[in-house]
């Protein structure tokens, strides 16, 4: 499974967001998509997920247009967003269960999908408990395992530890890394935190609109001349040292 981003445009009246993104996600791989705020990240992930219809240019998954198939292509993505969207008062399972009913899946194949994801993120002991009292990592599970009920092979996730603890992020990040591993599913992972990103993962780097770089997380080092990936992201997003980094 890759998703490929050709030519990506888009503008919100005359404030243009994204200007001519082009990527390549491969299988199985977890890739960083980073950026300082205002970098076009959420943006490009409400294109990815068909939340905005697409202005310029196109989104291919393992070849099919999402513009052409846009259900088909959907069912192959599983959806993370920045702000959480759980129904609080409902139990945890109950909010599972009601997105697998919007997914066309059947009561009985729900609860064994249910298990399962929750099992996998160790969250199966808190199933019949209200989200009100979970913590925002444990939440923040139940959305990793509700994106994961339909059996997608691609996971993009904007910014999924936004307000979470140091260490309840290396937690979750450790989880998602996993199902790389486990499932060979293919992740983006939007960030623009450097500590949740290792140094041989494929970064893309977006930087007003525009990818800056599109590499390993060493070579974003390696092209900075800065030691770490905090300096050198920094290095490369200021917009002093715009330019001569691609
Ligand atoms: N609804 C909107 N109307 C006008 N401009 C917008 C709108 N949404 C975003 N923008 C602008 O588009 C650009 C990209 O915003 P976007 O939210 O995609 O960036 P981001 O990298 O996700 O930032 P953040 O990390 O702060 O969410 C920014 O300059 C932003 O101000």
């Amino acid at each position: 499974m890759t998703i490929s981003v050709e030519s990506l445009s888009f503008s919100y009246g005359p404030k243009q967001a994204l200007q001519d993104v082009n990527f390549l996600l491969n299988k199985g791989e977890f890739h960083a998509l980073i950026g300082p705020n205002g970098a076009g990240k959420s943006t490009l992930f409400a294109l990815l997920t068909r939340l905005y219809a697409l202005q310029g240019g196109n989104i291919y998954i393992d070849g099919e247009s999402i513009k052409a198939q846009p259900a088909s292509a959907m069912k192959r993505i599983g959806v993370v967003f920045q702000q959480s969207t759980l129904d609080l008062d409902l139990t945890v399972t109950q909010n599972l269960l009601y997105h697998a009913s919007l997914h066309g899946i059947s009561s009985k194949e729900a609860q064994k999908q249910i298990d399962r994801e929750l099992e996998r993120m160790e969250m199966k002991a808190r199933a019949n408990e209200k989200v009100r009292g979970l913590n925002g990592g444990h939440r923040r599970r139940v959305e990793i395992a509700r994106a994961l009920l339909h059996k997608p092979d691609i996971l993009l996730l904007d910014e999924p530890t936004v307000g979470l603890d140091p260490q309840t992020r290396r937690a979750l990040n450790l989880h998602v890394r996993k199902l790389c591993d486990d499932e060979n599913i293919t992740v983006l992972w939007a960030t623009h935190l450097m500590e949740e990103i290792n140094i041989d993962d494929p970064i893309i780097l977006l930087h007003q609109g525009s990818i800056l770089l599109d590499a390993l997380a060493s070579t974003m080092i390696e092209k900075s001349g800065e030691q770490n990936l905090t300096d050198a992201f920094h290095k490369l997003t200021d917009s002093d040292s715009f330019g001569g980094a691609q």
